[in-house]
């Protein structure tokens, strides 16, 4: 688990976030969701260290970030992956090379026990084929697996992935979504996805923060979202008629007015 507490972090004169405190559930898909510019990313940052808040505690399992030693801070690192958005692939490396990166910079493993755990992962999101391949000989949606399969290359407790579906289409998001939930769910990480897709929300969303100029919002579950009554929240989500009917759907399947597996849903 992730607790975040009291974060405050200021650019110059400028507020950007402000007093947030939120969890992220170990074992679960956390969304961090909102409006361009809420926050969402420096939070992140925040988190995974790359920006020193001003004030407050990030918890990564009882630790707090923020006082750790710079050595209790590296192993910390050691155990999140993270998959960056537009993926971050080394050009000139193939899809196998990419994935044994993170294993030829931190561990002792040999050379065959790296091959042979970046060929387990690369199995894992199933990319069996692509092994000698060049990110710029593969599609989109297969370099967001080869970015996840590096990401949990090194058995991560926490993950963190900004944007996994920015630039692909439906379908090839669904696939991507159900990669990371599975992954999550198998390999008992605490999973951090920030994504403006609301799809996600509704099929991945086990714990959600939403996110409205710097200040926490929201907070709860996709099933609790449903029923939200938060003004600022219904607006963001349900924008669209398609999202609209998707949550009356949702509603009466809770209910149980209609099948859980009824076609339209
Ligand atoms: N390094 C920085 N220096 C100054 N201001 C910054 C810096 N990084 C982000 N900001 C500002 O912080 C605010 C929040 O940005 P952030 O990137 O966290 O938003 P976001 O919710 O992730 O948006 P998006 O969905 O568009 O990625 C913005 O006003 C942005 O300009």
């Amino acid at each position: 688990m992730i607790e975040i507490k009291n974060i405050k972090k200021s650019f110059g004169e400028k507020t950007i976030l402000q007093d947030i405190s939120a969890v992220m559930e170990a074992g679960k898909c956390n969304l961090i969701i909102g409006a361009s510019g809420s926050g969402k990313t420096v939070l992140t940052k925040c988190m995974v260290g790359l920006f020193k808040p001003d004030e407050g505690e990030i918890i990564y399992d009882k630790q707090n970030m923020l006082s750790m030693s710079d050595d209790e801070r590296k192993q910390l690192r050691q155990q999140i992956g993270m998959l960056f958005q537009g993926s971050a692939l080394f050009d000139s490396m193939t899809v196998e090379q990419n994935v044994m990166f993170p294993l030829d910079m931190f561990s002792n493993l040999s050379y065959k026990d790296r091959k042979k755990k970046a060929d387990e992962v690369l199995d894992k999101v199933a990319l069996k084929e692509a092994h000698k391949k060049f990110p710029a000989e593969i599609s989109g949606g297969m370099k967001k697996r080869v970015g996840i399969a590096r990401a949990i290359v090194l058995n991560p407790k926490y993950l963190f992935c900004d944007e996994p579906n920015s630039g692909l289409d439906p379908q090839t998001s669904l696939l991507i979504d159900k990669l990371i939930k599975d992954i999550t769910t198998e390999y008992k990480i605490t999973t951090t996805v920030i994504t403006h897709d609301m799809n996600s929300v509704m099929e991945i969303g086990d714990h959600i923060v939403y996110m409205h100029q710097g200040k926490k919002q929201w907070e709860g579950s996709n099933k609790d979202i449903i029923y939200s009554k938060d003004k600022l929240l219904n607006d963001f989500i349900f924008a669209s008629d398609f999202l609209q009917d998707a949550k009356e759907m949702r509603m009466m399947q809770e209910k149980g007015e209609i099948e859980k597996n009824d076609e339209r849903l």
